[in-house]
C-alpha cells in the first residue's frame, strides 16, 4: 500500500525527477525568477542525479520518475484535456497566441507533451506562432514557462498516511508543478482509489515544511513558503480525516536561506533529528489537536518545539544530532542543505558528501551517511531531501 507515516520507515518507494532540459533555460537574467542561485552545468547536474537514484536502487527503494509517470498519465484524453488549458497563461498570452498554443500542443504525442510541459516553450520553438503578441515577444521568451525546481519532487506533493496531499506552491515559478503531480494522482492506474486530502487550489503548503516526526504526530513549518492559513487548513483537514493527533505548527523565518522547515531540520532515527544549531533550541511551537466540534482545531500555547515534539511523540526527549560546528561552517553547511537528508530507514541517510563536518557528527551519533554529489545539484538550493517524494514507506 502506498503511503507514509513517518520520515525514517524503510523506505520502499519514491518520486524522483531526472532534471533535464529545463535546467538549459536558466540564464543569469532569470535565474532569481526561477529560484536558482546559479546555472547548473546542466550534464553533470544529471550525473550526479543518476549516482543518487543509483545509491537509493542499491538500497533496494523502487524509485519512480516522475516525467515517466506524466507520460502514461497523458495517455489519456481527460488528462490532456485537463492539463493543456491550465498551461495557457491566457493574460500573458492573449486569446489569440493562446488558441495558437493550445492547438500546438494537443498535437504533441504523450512523450512531447510530456517534455513540453516539463521544459516550457520558446517562442521561436513554437512554429506556428503567429499575431501581435507573438510578434512583440523576444524569440527566446517564453510562451510555456519551464520547471526547473520540478527536481524538487519533495515540495509539489506529499503523503501523509494513505492520502496524498497534492500542495499549493507559493512562488510563481512553481505553481504549475502541482498541476502536474496532480494529473498523475488522479489519473495514472497506480493511484487509483487513492484520496487526495489537499489541492493546489488552496492555501499555501509546500512539502519541504511537513514532517511525519512519528505516527500521529506531524510539524509544519511556516514561513516564505506555507502560510499561516496553509497550515490552519492542513491541521483541519489531517486531523479531522484521522491522519494524526497532533500538528505542530513551526514559525520559521521568513528567508531564502530558511525557506522550509526541512532546510533547518530533518530526522534520522524515530527520536532524533539533524537541526543547525542556531535554531535548535530556540525554535518554537504552537501544539494543535482536535477542538471539540467536528473540524475545530485545540490550539496549545506556543512553547519550544523540541519539547512539544517530544511530548506529542511520547518520548522524553528529542535527540538532536547538533552539529556543534562553529558558526560559519555551521551557515555554509545549513546554506548547502547539511541538514536536509533523507532517512532509507532509522539511523541511515543520504547526504550531500560536501557538508563534511555535519556528516561527520551524523556518523559519531551512529548514523550511516550515504553520501552523494550535489555540486551542481546544489545550485537550486535543494538536498537529498527535497529531491524526493517518498511514495511508500513502511510502518513504524
Ligand atoms: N524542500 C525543499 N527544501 N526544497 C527546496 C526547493 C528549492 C527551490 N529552488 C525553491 O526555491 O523552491
Amino acid at each position: 500500500m502506498n503511503g507514509a507515516d513517518s520520515e525514517v520507515g524503510r523506505l520502499r518507494t519514491v518520486m524522483l525527477h531526472r532534471p533535464g532540459p529545463e535546467l538549459k533555460r536558466l540564464t543569469p537574467r532569470n535565474s532569481d525568477k526561477l529560484l536558482f542561485d546559479g546555472i547548473p552545468w546542466v550534464g553533470r547536474a544529471q550525473e550526479e542525479h543518476d549516482a543518487f537514484a543509483q545509491a537509493l536502487r542499491d538500497h533496494d527503494v523502487e524509485v519512480l520518475y516522475l516525467t515517466e509517470l506524466l507520460q502514461d498519465t497523458l495517455e489519456y484524453e481527460a488528462a490532456r484535456e485537463e492539463i493543456i488549458p491550465s498551461v495557457l497563461a491566457e493574460r500573458q498570452l492573449g486569446d489569440r497566441l493562446a488558441e495558437l498554443t493550445r492547438r500546438h500542443l494537443a498535437d504533441l504525442d504523450p512523450e512531447v507533451l510530456t517534455q513540453t510541459l516539463v521544459a516550457g516553450l520558446a517562442r521561436e520553438e513554437l512554429k506556428t506562432g503567429r499575431g501581435l503578441v507573438y510578434d512583440l515577444m523576444d524569440r527566446h521568451d517564453f510562451v510555456i514557462d519551464p520547471l526547473p525546481n520540478l527536481l524538487f519532487t519533495r515540495d509539489s506533493s506529499v503523503w501523509i498516511g494513505d492520502q496524498v496531499a497534492v500542495t499549493s506552491l507559493a512562488m510563481p515559478a512553481r505553481t504549475r508543478e502541482s498541476s502536474l503531480t496532480r494529473l498523475i494522482y488522479t489519473h495514472h492506474p497506480r493511484f487509483a482509489g487513492v484520496r487526495h486530502l489537499y489541492e493546489p487550489w488552496l492555501e499555501h503548503v509546500e512539502g519541504g515544511d511537513v514532517l511525519l516526526m512519528a505516527p500521529g504526530v506531524i510539524a509544519v513549518g511556516t514561513g516564505e513558503r506555507t502560510t499561516p492559513a496553509g497550515v490552519e487548513r492542513l491541521c483541519r483537514r489531517v486531523i479531522w480525516a484521522g491522519l494524526a493527533h497532533t500538528v505542530l505548527a513551526v514559525p520559521i523565518a521568513q528567508q531564502r536561506a530558511t525557506m522550509h522547515l526541512d532546510t533547518i531540520c530533518t530526522m534520522v532515527d524515530v527520536d532524533t533529528v539533524v537541526m543547525y544549531p542556531p535554531v535548535a533550541y530556540s525554535l518554537q511551537a504552537y501544539t494543535v489537536t482536535a477542538g471539540d466540534e467536528e473540524g475545530e482545531l485545540r490550539i496549545a500555547p506556543r512553547r519550544p518545539f523540541l519539547s512539544a515534539a517530544a511530548q506529542a511523540m511520547g518520548v522524553e526527549r528529542v535527540k538532536v544530532i547538533d552539529t556543534g560546528l562553529d558558526p560559519v561552517t555551521a551557515e555554509r553547511e545549513q546554506w548547502d542543505d547539511g541538514n536536509n537528508t533523507l532517512a532509507l530507514a532509522p539511523r541511515v541517510a543520504v547526504a550531500y558528501e560536501r557538508n563534511v563536518e555535519t556528516n561527520a557528527r551524523l556518523e559519531a551519533a551512529g548514523v550511516k551517511v550515504i553520501r552523494i554529489a550535489g555540486s551542481e545539484l546544489g545550485s537550486g538550493r535543494g538536498g537529498p531531501r527535497c529531491m524526493s517524494c517518498p511514495i511508500r514507506r513502511d510502518g513504524l
